[in-house]
């Protein structure tokens, strides 16, 4: 592994066994996952963990947070004795955001299982087609019929031992699945905690914390409910590499006295056991209501890996597209095999971007025939958002993280806790809006001590975000965009011979610029792009609070929007379309009443 920072800011000077764990797990963690010693977060969470505290962690991304809660969860029971059984239900429940997550964790859960065949991993997730699942279960296609099961089959085969699963799914079975047996439920784990509540989930979450009687003053398992694990303590564990008010609001309701890793003095005041039992569903933004609050973020320091090189990029709203490819042409064609990740605000913008680059050919030369033109990006190219179908979702995760050299494009459902490995750009084209969500975008890449580089896009009249950031103690360094955009050859030059000032002024802008258009005013892709434009602006308008200072709707120029999609056509008659929509959108909106949630959620 090549690493930029000291292998002492990430690994810690210990082995997982002399933090207490099974000498078992210690192989599997070996064997199985290559994991020779533990990381800092490892070391500091194993042991409380171990101890039966409830436990709080706020650590930076990529820092090896998924490990620091399943370790202590495996040793626990893989040492049960006797042995726990089927029969014997769940023992532990790890809460996450979204899908892909409850994928990314599951399997871990497989490999470290490998050698304690008794204790059972399961997901449940929404948009798993329960009736094909079962089918697949039936005839143990790809799993293992016997050991990884999901609790839409719990009627079939009860007996998860650790879950996994997303809020909405999971509340829906704890209501009507009868057989699922939770009385002997140990632990609760919070994992992306923020992102589950910023997602709409807090009414789900307090719903769940009473179906399973785990809120903070019921943490120790009901006298009526004796079985032959009752002695054992029920223990929360909330993990987020950023804190917010609601993600202490959680804290306050699920978690007793708990110990926090990671946290400085001066980010929490003291007695974060206070009992507070307020509702995650709401606003929480009367802080004097609740004495044991974490101090907001608005203040504080976020947790951004310190190897992580991050940059913004400068560019006017009409050439964004441009530079957008040109970037990418430069760093794919710099490096052996980079793997990219860029995030865009809508899936619209998404599907676009996609079918451009995996389409998009190219010569120097524009004289030249069809035959003779290559591709402008020559790497192969996934896309992930949550309009896709759950089956296209898990292929692109797989075929994404199996790449040594691919290129993401993606919404925020990316954003939060996977783990693709070696990527080494995160380019935020469309701008993040919350701080928070910038800091894990660009935690996909610098994770565990690797490099990383990441490039924000801004607008001359957007800069103002880069102090907004700066609040949160995160700076960023301006990108050379003319000096990259002055290497590429035109028409056979290598160089040019004068001085070019102005960006839009640029022949390589301009030349690109005429490609595009041309390229985008096919039927297919022109649709895609109308399309695009009109949920970009969308996107934009919604920018929140503070934010809304900074992205104004009203000083963007829609003719020069429309270029950046490649649209040659009048602003005006994109913004009728535009407007068009907008009102279907207010009218479906009254007519179905839509939660915040939904909204949120088909952002993504
Ligand atoms: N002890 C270890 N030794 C080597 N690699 C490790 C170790 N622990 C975890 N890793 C690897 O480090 C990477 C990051 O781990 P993980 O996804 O758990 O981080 P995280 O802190 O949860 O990140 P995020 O906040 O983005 O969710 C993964 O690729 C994981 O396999």
């Amino acid at each position: 592994m090549t690493k930029k920072m000291g292998d002492n800011e990430i690994f810690a000077s210990c082995s997982f066994a002399s933090l207490g764990l099974d000498p078992t797990l210690c192989e599997q963690l070996r064997d199985r996952m290559g994991f020779e010693v533990p990381t800092l977060v490892q070391a500091q969470a194993i042991p409380v963990t171990l101890s039966g505290r409830h436990v709080l962690v706020n650590a930076a991304t990529g820092t090896g947070k998924t490990i620091a809660y399943l370790a202590p969860i495996i040793h626990h029971l893989q040492n049960y004795d006797p042995r726990i059984e089927r029969s014997d239900g769940t023992f532990a429940l790890v809460l996450v955001p979204t899908r892909e997550l409850c994928m990314q964790v599951y399997e871990i859960l497989q490999k470290l299982l490998h050698r304690f065949h008794w204790i059972v991993p399961g997901y449940i997730m929404g948009g798993e087609n329960r009736s094909k699942e079962k089918a697949r279960l039936r005839k143990g296609c790809g799993n293992d019929v016997n050991r990884y099961l999901m609790l839409s089959d719990m009627e079939l085969f009860p007996g998860i031992s650790i879950l996994v699963a997303t809020p909405g799914r999971l509340l829906d079975h704890l209501k009507n699945t009868s057989s699922f047996l939770h009385t002997n439920m140990r632990w609760i784990i919070f994992d992306e905690a923020d992102r589950i509540l910023e997602l709409g989930f807090g009414k789900e979450i307090e719903e769940i914390l009473n179906l399973l009687g785990s809120r903070q003053n019921e943490s120790i398992g009901k006298e009526n409910e004796v079985s032959k694990f009752s002695e054992f303590k029920r223990q929360n564990l909330l993990l987020s590499a950023t804190l917010n008010e609601k993600v202490n609001h959680l804290a306050k309701i699920s978690l007793d006295n708990p110990v926090m890793i990671g946290l400085d003095d001066k980010k929490m005041q003291p007695n974060l056991s206070i009992r507070h039992f307020g509702s995650l569903g709401s606003d929480m933004d009367d802080q004097s209501e609740h004495p044991g609050t974490l101090t907001s973020c608005s203040n504080g320091d976020y947790n951004v890996p310190a190897q992580l090189v991050q940059k913004y990029v400068k560019v006017s709203c009409g050439s964004r597209l441009v530079v957008l490819l040109s970037i990418l042409k430069n760093l794919l064609e710099r490096e052996a095999s980079p793997k990219i990740v860029v995030f865009f605000s809508t899936c619209d913008a998404v599907n676009f971007h996609y079918s451009l680059l995996s389409e998009f050919q190219w010569a120097l030369n524009s004289e030249v025939t069809a035959e003779m033109k290559q591709m402008f990006v020559s790497c192969r190219t996934f896309r992930l958002h949550g309009n896709m179908e759950q089956e296209d979702r898990r292929t692109t995760f797989q075929g994404f993280k199996a790449e040594k050299s691919a290129l993401l494009l993606c919404t925020d459902i990316a954003a939060r806790g996977l783990d693709f490995p070696k990527v080494r750009y995160i380019i935020q084209y469309d701008s993040p809006g919350e701080a928070t969500e910038y800091v894990h975008r660009v935690g996909r890449t610098a994770r565990l001590g690797e490099r990383g580089d990441s490039f924000l896009f801004l607008q001359p009249v957007e800069m103002d975000y880069l102090q907004d950031l700066q609040k949160h103690g995160v700076t960023l360094i301006e990108y050379p965009l003319l000096k990259v955009l002055d290497s590429f050859p035109l028409r056979g030059q290598k160089q040019y011979m004068k001085k070019v000032v102005s960006l839009e002024m640029h022949p390589w802008v301009l030349s690109l610029q005429k490609a595009l258009e041309s390229f985008i005013s096919a039927e297919k892709m022109k649709k895609l792009a109308k399309d695009a434009f009109c949920s970009w602006i969308r996107a934009y308008t919604a920018h929140r609070g503070e934010l809304k200072r900074i992205f104004m709707v009203k000083k963007l120029h829609l003719g020069h929007v429309a270029r950046s999609f490649g649209l040659k056509e009048q602003p005006s008659l994109v913004g009728k379309s535009f407007q068009m929509q907008t009102k279907k959108r207010k009218r479906d909106q009254k007519q179905k009443g839509l939660s915040k949630r939904r909204r949120v959620t088909s952002k993504t």
